[in-house]
């Protein structure tokens, strides 16, 4: 916090210094008298975009929270202070307390109501991206829906109690579907009419704590002022530190440098970059306050230039470059016995509970998602608060091949 005007008088020193030198060939008196206004001029156009905001990013040690991070501390000049909370923190934390923006880290637990509000009191904006990612049974149902739900809750009642006026929540496309009965869901967006009807913990969690942060739009905070939040659904985030990319890449290296087909190439699922998914809740959060009428208890889809392919031909983008290849034009055992065999892990799962955690990649809910074509077609973004992706699909595509590359195994 005490950093307020450091950034400002160094800069100022700065231009100072340049001006002196070039002073010693005018008349000093004017020269000084320009120099002096000069720098005061740019002096106080400093301290109009001061650094004056105080961030808190819940989940900031996540996959998808530490690009949000970096990427604050990278577009938003006006940050001050960056809050991290997260249940685990991660050890880069420690690089980012060197730069001009306090970087603060909290180890902390969004079910924990007063860890919740110590954190947020005194924050411009929140960030919630902390969730429980879990697909595969590893959690229970009351363990995702506490962490999902419960600690939505927490965030929206820290914000209207410390007065903080601004929260972006990251839902996920699994709010709208795949759905139970496998409609599929083509280049739709955010207003095509969809049944979006859930069993499974994880969209069910995701889904009602969706709706908690659309409703408390509005509601007053401490003050007096209108909370104003929205919600961001991405599709299948890839990149930089993306687990599953990184567990087929061993699989793959484990098979001989193979992955065996098992989704039809037809079927298209909705992936996006992970830098394009942080880039835009950066814009988000910084142009909620402006057009608050227009993107208050909104919903945006998060999308890029990524193509629509399967989820195995996507992957195949960046490990195809690594060495691995996809064996099959079509999938290489009939749906029939994949659904059994999905069936069967999930039985496993369940008798082996009590002595061990058995979460395959694959059980009923994994299989129908990626066997369910779901993809996003939509500009609001671009629409509501100018987003265009930072990073181009061929951007997109060297980077996540590099950090595959990089990987401890690789084949490169
Ligand atoms: N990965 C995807 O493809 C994807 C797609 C759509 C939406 N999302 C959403 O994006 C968000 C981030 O997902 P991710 O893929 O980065 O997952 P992740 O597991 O890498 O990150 C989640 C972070 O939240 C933290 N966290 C979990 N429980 C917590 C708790 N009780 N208190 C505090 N922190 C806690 C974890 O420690 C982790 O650092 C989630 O809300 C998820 O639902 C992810
Ligand atoms: C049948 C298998 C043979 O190769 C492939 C199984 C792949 C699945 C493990 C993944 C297919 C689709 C993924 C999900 C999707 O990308 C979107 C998600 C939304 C997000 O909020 C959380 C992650 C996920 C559910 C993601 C999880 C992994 C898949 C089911």
């Amino acid at each position: 916090m005490g950093q307020e005007g450091g950034g400002t008088s160094g800069r100022g020193w700065c231009v100072a210094g340049r001006l002196a030198q070039a002073d010693e060939k005018t008349a000093p008196s004017e020269a000084h008298l320009g120099a002096l206004r000069l720098w005061l001029q740019l002096g106080m156009a400093d301290s109009a975009q001061a650094q004056k905001l105080v961030y808190l990013v819940t989940g900031g040690c996540g996959f998808l929270g530490e690009h949000v991070v970096r990427m604050l501390l990278q577009q938003e000049p006006r940050l001050r202070e960056l809050r991290i909370f997260d249940l685990h923190l991660g050890p880069w934390l420690e690089e980012l307390k060197t730069g001009p923006v306090q970087v603060t880290a909290i180890q902390g637990d969004v079910t924990q109501a007063h860890e919740v509000a110590a954190a947020v009191a005194g924050a411009h904006v929140v960030i919630h991206t902390a969730g429980l990612v879990d697909v595969f049974g590893r959690a229970s149902p009351e363990t995702i829906h506490e962490v999902n739900v419960q600690g939505t809750q927490n965030v929206i009642e820290a914000c209207v109690q410390a007065g903080t006026q601004f929260l972006v929540y990251t839902s996920s496309m699994e709010v709208v579907g795949p759905n139970i009965k496998g409609h599929p869901f083509y280049r739709g967006n955010e207003d095509t009419p969809y049944e979006a009807i859930h069993r499974h913990p994880y969209p069910c969690s995701k889904a009602l704590a969706e709706r908690l942060v659309l409703e408390a739009n509005g509601r007053k905070v401490r003050g007096g002022l209108p909370l104003v939040t929205c919600a961001l659904r991405p599709t299948g985030i890839y990149g930089e530190g993306h687990q599953i990319m990184r567990d087929f890449y061993h699989q793959g290296l484990r098979l001989g440098g193979r992955l065996f087909r098992a989704v039809p190439a037809s079927v298209e699922h909705g992936r996006v970059y992970v830098g394009n998914v942080a880039w835009m809740h950066v814009l988000v959060a910084r142009e909620l306050e402006q057009r608050a009428a227009l993107m208050g208890g909104q919903v945006y889809f998060c999308y890029d230039k990524s193509p629509y392919k399967s989820y195995e031909d996507f992957n195949m983008e960046f490990l195809g470059p690594c060495g691995l290849r996809l064996v099959g034009t079509r999938p290489l055992l009939p749906y029939w016995l994949l659904v059994f065999l999905a069936a069967l892990n999930a039985l496993l799962q369940w008798l082996l509970r009590p002595l061990l955690l058995y979460a395959p990649l694959l059980n009923p809910y994994t299989l129908a998602v990626a066997n369910t074509t779901f993809t996003v077609s939509t500009n609001k973004a671009q629409r509501h608060f100018g987003y265009e992706p930072l990073f181009s699909w061929e951007d997109s595509r060297t980077r996540t091949i590099r950090w595959v590359q990089a990987m401890e195994g690789s084949v490169q």
